[in-house]
């Protein structure tokens, strides 16, 4: 156990970390923000109706030759695994009627059809999150166009930050399973009339991380040397954009969570709502707060490292899937 002083300077350090880190993007944000966003704020699931989502299925789907088997959600730091699609069509978020914009750093509001390992993917380069003004249908709503569009796996993709001590920034969290806060507290996608079409009233979460997925993926990390840099964890979703506190991190491990962001399990639960297998995992992009702090230099490196590791684990995923290895 550390005394009280060294508490302080845990948190102090954790402070600058996360100050220099607000300062970085603040100028990208104010960019970004520059024009007007259009943001939909009403009430949960009837946002997007039965038909609005088959309008935009179609729109997709008319822009690819070949059936798509994979969607796939790029979280922060990890826009560039869309880099692995092959010949991909792009079509900007503003281009598809009644999608949000994109507010935040690395969501670049765009969506990629193309071909990754010889499948179909369709990849989105940017996710809607809750702190941003969505409702969490909103934030979950493209998963239902994905499936719409024909997919069978949801991949599901974040930046978070360490809580288990063993974790280093670079790092890479197959999820096993989450921590819903939002739910806790009655806020989910699927709160509202529930649409048959999609999916049943209540749905199961025990199984929401398809175990013979998250098999897949360990061998994949001992077959590329990096089983160190992987682990399988737990997610915990806050409601962001604050950090959490240093009480707050040490809680959240003491419930058993491994890593923490401020997204995904919306997607996850519209994804097996409507009984897509499902396949996630976290850039550990923040230290925790046992580590000591570390020169900005030093943290992009790391996460570049994880970066490329992570497109390697997902084209050899869509692989072993696409080739039922
Ligand atoms: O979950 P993704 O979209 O990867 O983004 C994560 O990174 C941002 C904070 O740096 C938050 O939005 C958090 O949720
Ligand atoms: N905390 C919460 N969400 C995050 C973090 C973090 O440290 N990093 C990326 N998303």
């Amino acid at each position: 156990m550390c005394n009280k002083d060294c508490c302080a300077l845990k948190t102090a350090l954790q402070i600058r970390r996360m100050k220099i880190l607000i300062e970085q993007r603040r100028q990208q944000e104010e960019e970004a923000n520059a024009k007007p966003k259009n943001i939909i704020v009403t009430p949960e699931s009837l946002i997007y109706s039965y038909d609005d989502i088959e309008k935009m299925a179609k729109l997709i789907i008319s822009r690819s030759e070949t059936r798509p088997k994979f969607g796939l959600v790029c979280g922060s730091n990890l826009d560039t695994l869309t880099d692995l699609i092959e010949n991909p069509i792009v079509i900007d978020y503003s281009d598809i009627p009644k999608f949000p914009d994109c507010t935040i750093h690395d969501h670049k509001g765009k969506l990629f059809v193309g071909t990754l390992m010889g499948a179909t993917v369709i990849a989105l380069q940017g996710r809607f999150h809750h702190y941003e003004g969505n409702s969490l249908a909103s934030c979950s709503m493209p998963v239902r166009v994905l499936k719409l569009c024909g997919i069978e796996y949801m991949i599901l993709t974040c930046a978070a930050g360490a809580v288990n001590k063993n974790y280093k920034v670079g790092d890479i969290m197959l999820i096993k399973d989450h921590i819903n806060m939002f739910g806790w507290f009655g806020n989910n996608p699927l709160n509202g009339p529930n649409d048959l079409r999609f999916g049943d009233r209540h749905v199961i979460m025990a199984d929401a991380y398809d175990e013979g997925l998250i098999e897949k993926a360990l061998e994949i990390g001992l077959e590329i040397g990096q089983e160190d840099r992987m682990h399988l964890g737990v997610y915990a979703c806050l409601g962001g954009p604050v950090y959490e506190t240093a009480t707050e991190q040490r809680f959240l491990r003491s419930i058993g969570v491994d890593a923490v962001g401020m997204s995904l399990v919306q997607e996850v639960i519209y994804a097996r709502h409507c009984g897509l297998k499902v396949f996630s995992f976290s850039l550990i992009s923040m230290p925790p707060i046992e580590q000591p702090d570390m020169p900005e230099s030093v943290r992009d490196v790391s996460i570049h490292q994880g970066q490329i590791v992570c497109m390697e684990l997902l084209s050899r995923m869509i692989y072993k899937i696409q080739n039922n290895l």
